[in-house]
């Protein structure tokens, strides 16, 4: 059988190895390492409620080269742009062209945890996933006893790795739960034939109960597929040749993941569990702070809204005038991206001419979908203040003609209601938006019933008020009862999976879209189209 050739050769590499670099060498560097048993890779499966690892592989015993042209790390990076939760890599050398390198470079290039997929046979083997960065590895009961895995499944996780532990029938299934097994992977390739049957997966799934993660591998290749897993409760795929030979990668997720809706109440055009509809596009997303019966539901195509935030360079304009985000924010608080309200103006100024003269040329993008009922989105103005006096905010909002306020600093509920006021007082018509730093759910929940117009979901810093880069578990937003702006470190590299994990109202985009502390027209165009390529 191929699984007896590959081990008989894993354990010559091993030896050879061992004498590049010992045991005892391996393990000491590994050992130096940080151990942080936060276990990424696990919590990155349980992300969505449906979530695929991509395989980066150049070929297998079963299909021979399936990558002649292999860049690797470009592979990689686009995986991680299209959504994918985790990627696997493989290592094995003889069979399937996989490389220690390809490993090293990718963990070191991508922010979501990496799996060694090779033949673990020798704790050695575990040291050295460890020093190359991963943060799973897989193991597979066909090659191991029940003692094994379990020693193996242990150093893991003292290292810090979380294990794959892989089955291909019910006895396999058995000793994967007797290791202590927290995810079970069943392969739908029988290795003594190569035949694939998905409904191995779904055969077997019944055997793995409680918190056990269940992931199907192998021969999957359609929506149809993913929603046979869907229906019997298994929530990760671990796909790779058709992810591999699949020229557009983000493209090919999305047909996997099938189109993206969000329940919005029968009589309303604003979203209940975040997420804006196509009706809603030019609204920003209201208030609504009740959970409606699940009878009054309907569900509608998610079409997020998009801010890009912290502008001050004219050179941006034209782009930001073809690319009709719905919101371009001004930050007048202190910080490098500060405008006054002089500058604003200017700003202001100099992109209603970069649109008129857009308007006047015929939009590229009409041209280039020939999508004749393609929205012309009149881009609305937010300023973003700290801490700043009614005086001031008013001030500017006048001043500048913003069409949002978003208070990013320590702002009352009692401070919203007196902008309010104070905004219909003197015949301005701005929405008030909070901006809320998230260390957990208590965050947003302290937020639910306030008269803000939107609220920001950002990340906590102790040294910043905003604009760090710097992401927060958007778990902690999972099913909030109230549309909502997300913020907080958002790229090319996170935005298809945060719109995936929380179907955020609107998404904004600040220092993910600069470069040396500049926006980078290329990263804004880069991100709008994605982030449409992935909901329309
Ligand atoms: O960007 C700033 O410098 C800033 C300063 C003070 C308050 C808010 C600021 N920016 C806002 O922060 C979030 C997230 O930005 P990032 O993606 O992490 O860079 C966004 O709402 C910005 O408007």
């Amino acid at each position: 059988m191929i699984l007896d050739k590959i081990v008989a050769a894993t354990e010559i590499r091993i030896a050879k190895e061992k004498q590049e670099q010992s045991f005892e060498a391996v393990k000491a560097e590994a050992l130096a390492l940080p151990a942080v048993q936060d276990f990424p890779f696990e919590k990155a499966l349980r992300e969505q409620d449906f979530n695929f690892i991509c395989e980066v592989k150049k070929a297998s015993p079963s299909k021979g080269i399936i990558a002649e042209h292999f860049p690797y790390l470009d592979i990689a990076k686009e995986y991680e742009r299209s959504g994918a939760v985790a990627i696997s890599v493989l290592t094995e050398p003889d069979f399937f062209k996989g490389s220690p390198q390809y490993l090293q470079e990718i963990a070191a290039a991508v922010n979501i945890p990496v799996l060694r997929k090779d033949f673990i046979i020798d704790e050695y083997q575990i040291y050295q996933a460890k020093i190359w960065g991963a943060k799973a590895i897989l193991l597979i009961c066909a090659i191991l006893d029940v003692p094994t895995l379990t020693k193996y499944r242990e150093l893991a996780d003292s290292l810090g790795l979380s294990c794959l532990v892989e089955a291909h029938d019910k006895e396999e299934v058995q000793k994967a739960i007797q290791c202590g097994a927290r995810i079970i992977g069943v392969n739908n390739r029988n290795l003594k034939d190569f035949t694939v049957d998905v409904q191995n997966s779904v055969r077997l799934r019944q055997l793995v109960e409680g918190d056990v993660i269940f992931v199907s591998e192998s021969g999957l290749e359609t929506p149809e597929d993913i929603q046979v897993l869907r229906d019997n409760n298994i929530g990760v795929a671990l796909m790779g040749e058709t992810f591999m030979r699949s020229e557009d990668k983000v493209a090919m997720l999305k047909y996997l993941y099938g189109p993206m809706t969000v329940a919005i109440q029968a009589d309303a055009n604003h979203a209940v569990h975040g997420g804006a509809t196509k009706a809603a596009h030019s609204e920003a997303p209201s208030v609504n702070g009740n959970t409606p019966s699940v009878a009054s539901l309907v569900k509608q195509p998610y079409v997020p809204q998009i801010k890009i935030c912290g502008n001050s360079d004219i050179s941006t304009v034209a782009t930001l005038a073809e690319e009709q985000p719905d919101y371009i924010g001004l930050i007048f608080a202190p910080s490098k991206r500060q405008v006054t309200v002089e500058e604003a103006k200017e700003f202001v100024e100099a992109f209603k001419i970069a649109q008129q003269d857009y308007l006047a040329h015929g939009s590229k993008r009409l041209a280039d979908t020939g999508d004749i009922d393609f929205d012309i989105i009149e881009p609305k103005f937010v300023g973003v203040f700290v801490n700043e006096s009614l005086e001031n905010i008013v001030h500017a909002v006048s001043a500048v003609g913003l069409d949002a306020v978003q208070l990013h600093g320590d702002e009352t509920e009692e401070f919203i209601l007196m902008l309010k006021a104070l905004l219909v007082e003197t015949k301005l018509t701005a929405q008030v938006w909070k901006a809320v730093a998230i260390q957990s759910r208590l965050d947003a929940n302290k937020w639910l019933h306030s008269s803000a117009d939107n609220l920001v979901f950002d990340a906590y810093s102790k040294d910043a008020r905003g604009g760090t880069g710097e992401t927060f578990d958007w778990q902690a937003l999972k099913g909030y009862p109230r549309s909502f702006t997300l913020a907080g470190g958002l790229s090319e590299k996170n935005v298809a999976r945060a719109i995936r994990t929380v179907r955020p109202a609107m998404i904004d985009l600040n220092s993910g879209v600069e470069t040396d502390g500049r926006k980078d027209i290329t990263k804004i165009e880069t991100v709008m189209s994605l982030v449409r390529k992935v909901t329309q």
